[in-house]
């Protein structure tokens, strides 16, 4: 329909005044929502629910949220006239599972592991979710950091099937137009990113889509919310690394980033839009803005939507639970410390705030607190003689002689904890770890930048230069180091453990802002909940493969608090509030999809009996 239009403007991303050029706009809306129109009444309410009624045949196999493979049982492939246009075979769920574990375990590279699990979402996404939500440990370092990092690098070539919604700068006063678009109608949550700083790999544009899109199926797969409650969304208002600009394969717009008031603007009419289509309490999580982006937009939103930013606030409450928990292993509590954040981005000064608070509620005053902490960038220790200091760096300022190297800033300083949030591998050097042992009984080390290829410092570097006496976390995961026989588990500081479960806890309450209590409850939470096996072995966070009971601990708690404070709005107030989270989650279960008065005679009755799992698996080819 589109292709008349000339050549230089599709490559420049279509605008609407570029379509307007072969339809008007008003056409093209409604030529859009009596799709949408049509595509609801097939999907129902989607998610757990379905109208088997309006949907026939061959759309049970090609839709990913109705599709069962063989576990399609033989009434419901003869009822849903989709008999025959499958193998005979049925497979229970479990089977299914076991084999999708196989297959992807016979990918040796990690990114093709991440483009089989994306088909299989596509293709059939309880499926998905089941095996993701059942195998944490092993996925998550694939369908999130380090190997959605690569996947956003790679996004223009692995491309293949549009996720999530992209609103360009050319769709400026139509954000709520496209919103339109998007075929859900009951989305409680939004992840959005503009792109400009993907974990620790800087700007890569609208390749960064795969950021909300990884950080959301957590939200499912750790908190079991329902994935049609979940929408993620990439603002493209350019980029201006060059590189992605010069690549043919890259999908985003081909111009600089759009800055100042025009950017402003664009944020507020699409956090508007996001209200207008899906409500006050519509849960929008910031992910990957640049660090002064990241601050502004959180000052300026927080109070006036259900926002938070994942980088500043989910980051900071992930490590603030470590460092709480670290006095396990220290014997020193958290004021006990002095702590040194190299980095003094979004997500160092998020966790300084947060920590900031911890301290209070300990009984420090405010500048005892701030006292405790000290930061160091590019240019240097964050001191009062800088001029170059923004508005959250200058709160952390000393009085201070001027130190531009890390090694010493730790050799002068001598702080307890350095905390690494600085995207540079490779800065925790032997030497500065090597301080570090030196200077304490049991020293913090966490280097916390993301993907893996930006950590500080490796796990392996960490202990040995250490004598295997630190403790440990990274952002992204780290195998198990043997040092001088014995085994320390690195803990994966990640805001895995807490955005999954705060989001669980706000969308269930619906609460209309999130206050930054929330961020320390959550992280007390998580702190109380690591155990006595992972410490021994040098891990301050609980197993990541029970993230999942983790997000319903945070999420009853962050419910509670909501009651308590008056700040929910779901009434009449449900009793136990984690049975009532439980209730609210998605089913990893395959639905029956016979409607309810169907008279076929039931499989049992038909005399086949489905394989045992256990046998079909061990006779499955096994990875070469
Ligand atoms: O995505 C992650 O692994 C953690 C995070 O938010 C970031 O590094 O930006
Ligand atoms: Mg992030």
């Amino acid at each position: 329909m589109f292709t008349s239009i000339p050549q230089h403007i599709l490559g420049n991303g279509l605008s609407w005044s570029s379509l307007s050029l072969r339809l008007t706009a008003t056409n093209a809306y409604k030529l859009t929502q009596h799709i949408y129109i049509d595509k609801k009444e097939i999907h129902g309410t989607c998610g757990d629910v379905m109208s088997p009624s309006l949907t026939k045949g061959f759309d049970f196999l090609r839709d990913p949220r109705l599709n069962k493979g063989l576990a399609f049982t033989l009434e419901e492939r003869q009822a849903l006239g989709i008999h025959g246009l499958q193998p005979p075979r049925y497979k229970t769920m479990e089977e299914q599972v076991a084999l999708c574990k196989i297959s992807v375990d016979r990918y040796h590279e990690d990114l093709n592991k991440y483009l089989y699990l994306t088909e299989l979402s596509d293709r059939n996404e309880k499926l998905y979710y089941r095996l993701l939500s059942e195998n944490v440990e092993a996925f998550l370092p694939i369908v999130y950091t380090p190997t959605v990092g690569l996947a956003c690098q790679k996004f223009g070539l692995i491309y293949r099937r549009p996720r999530g919604l992209f609103i360009t700068i050319n769709d400026k006063h139509h954000c709520y137009d496209v919103l339109k678009n998007w075929p859900e109608g009951n989305v409680r949550a939004i992840c959005v990113t503009d792109g400009e700083r993907i974990l620790g790999l800087g700007d890569l544009g609208a390749s960064g889509m795969g950021i909300p899109v990884g950080k959301l199926s957590l939200y499912t797969a750790l908190a079991g919310i329902k994935p049609h409650q979940c929408l993620p969304i990439l603002l493209d208002v350019g980029t201006n690394n060059q590189a992605l600009l010069e690549d043919p394969t890259y999908i985003g717009l081909r111009q600089k980033r759009v800055t100042g008031q025009e950017y402003e603007d664009f944020c507020d009419e699409f956090m508007q839009a996001v209200v207008e289509r899906y409500g006050q309490s519509t849960l929008v999580q910031f992910e990957d803005f640049a660090s002064n982006n990241a601050f502004r937009l959180l000052a300026k939103y927080r109070n006036q939507y259900c926002v938070f930013n994942d980088d500043i606030q989910g980051t900071a409450s992930v490590i603030v639970a470590g460092l709480l928990a670290c006095r396990h292993i220290t014997k020193k509590k958290i004021v006990d410390n002095t702590y040194l954040f190299v980095g003094a981005g979004g997500a160092a000064l998020g966790i300084a705030n947060l920590l900031v608070s911890a301290l209070q509620a300990e009984g420090l005053s405010l500048e005892d607190a701030r006292a405790k902490i000290w930061a160091i960038d590019w240019n240097g220790l964050i001191v009062k003689s800088r001029k170059d200091l923004n508005e959250h760096q200058i709160v952390f300022a000393k009085d201070f002689k001027e130190i531009n190297k890390l090694r010493d800033a730790v050799a002068e300083i001598k702080p307890s904890a350095i905390i690494g949030a600085s995207a540079t591998p490779g800065l925790f050097t032997p030497e500065v770890l090597q301080l570090m042992a030196a200077n304490n009984e049991r020293p913090i080390i966490f280097a916390l930048s993301n993907p893996t290829s930006k950590a500080e410092c490796t796990a392996d570097e960490a202990y040995k230069h250490t004598q295997g006496r630190c403790v440990f976390a990274s952002g992204s995961p780290f195998p198990p180091v043997e040092y001088e026989g014995v085994t320390y588990k690195p803990s994966q500081g990640n805001n895995a453990y807490i955005f999954p479960g705060v989001a669980l806890g706000i969308i269930s309450t619906q609460m209309y802002h999130i206050r930054e209590e929330i961020f320390l409850i959550a992280a007390q939470v998580l702190a109380d909940l690591v155990c006595e096996k992972s410490l021994s072995q040098g891990s301050i966070y609980p197993p990541i493969s029970e993230i999942k009971s983790v997000s319903l601990k945070i999420a009853t708690k962050i419910c509670e608090y909501g009651y308590e404070r008056g700040v929910a709005s779901v009434y009449p107030e449900p009793k136990d509030k984690r049975k009532y989270i439980e209730s609210t989650l998605y089913n990893f279960n395959y639905a029956s999809s016979l409607p309810a008065s169907y008279g076929w005679p039931k499989q049992a009755d038909m005399h086949i009996k489905p394989l045992d799992p256990a046998e079909v698996v061990s006779k499955l080819p096994k990875k070469p």
